[in-house]
């Protein structure tokens, strides 16, 4: 494997809504062409960092730089979206394509060809012609990943892309990434699950909007510093959860 190269490097950055500050004084690297995991407890700051990385939310000091100035995709939680766009599927995974296009011009072959891809995919080829505001969650959420990957970006935001999802289309998820980074592309995904972070190339790992891991998943996601970013008791080496329960699904640290 060659060594890393980095997409992105964030410096001491620092950001508020209004008064309250929620990112304190993050300094991390993104590795170009890999999977980076950022997990983290409820309200730990993680959609927070993604903002942060898309822009949305600005420093209000630091930096964020990025090493190539490429288009960047951003996948919000379905939730996020109105269910009352009378839109189909099938437009929500061609909206992607626009950033290439501008929404003036005609799909190309090759933009046909790429939603296309996306749908199966996602293996939601069935339903392309139903309104979103139609569909389950779930089913939302895989249109919104598909519409994502369909912008080709060189960096790919993915706020808790398999959220409520079953476990097969996890799995569609899972394998769309890796199509994704074998492109090139750089994938930051934000989740609450271990495992999931556990499978990463990379994880951040934040607490109270601080950066209190960051490397490989094994050396970052240890039971102690697991066991504290959830606020959870260490026993016998093991974070164990709210009964004393070891190795539950949420807060088993990687092996
Ligand atoms: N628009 C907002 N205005 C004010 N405070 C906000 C806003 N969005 C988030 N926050 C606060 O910022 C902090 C971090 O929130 P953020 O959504 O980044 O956490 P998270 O780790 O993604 O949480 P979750 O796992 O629950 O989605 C929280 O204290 C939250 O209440």
């Amino acid at each position: 494997m060659t060594p890393d190269t980095t997409a992105l490097t964030i410096d001491r950055a620092h950001a508020h809504y209004g008064s309250r500050e929620v990112l304190r004084g993050i300094t991390a690297q993104v590795p170009s062409a890999r999977l980076t995991a950022i997990a983290g407890a409820n309200g730990a700051g993680k959609s927070s960092l993604l903002n942060l990385v898309a822009g949305v939310l600005p420093p209000s000091t630091g930096s964020v730089t990025r090493r190539d100035q490429g288009r960047v995709a951003y996948v919000t939680q379905q939730s996020e979206v109105s269910r009352s766009l009378p839109i189909t599927v099938r437009a929500t995974v061609t909206m992607g394509r626009w950033a290439h296009r501008g929404h003036w011009r005609r799909l190309s072959k090759m933009d046909r060809k790429i939603v296309g891809e996306c749908l199966e995919l996602l293996e939601i080829t069935s339903i392309a012609d139903r309104l979103i505001g139609t569909l389950s969650g779930g089913q939302r959420q895989r249109a919104l990943v598909a519409q994502g990957l369909a912008q080709r970006a060189g960096l790919l935001l993915l706020d808790e892309p398999s959220a409520g999802l079953d476990l097969h289309a996890r799995g569609l998820i899972d394998e769309a990434l890796r199509a994704a980074l074998a492109e090139g592309t750089t994938v930051l995904r934000v989740t609450h699950d271990l495992e999931v972070a556990g499978r990463a190339d990379h994880c951040l790992l934040l607490q109270d909007g601080r950066l209190v891991g960051e490397g490989a998943p094994a050396s970052v996601l240890t039971p102690a510093r697991v066991a504290k970013a959830w606020g959870l008791p260490v026993i016998d080496g093991t974070a164990r959860d709210v009964h004393g329960t070891p190795g539950a699904h949420l807060i088993r640290p990687v092996q």
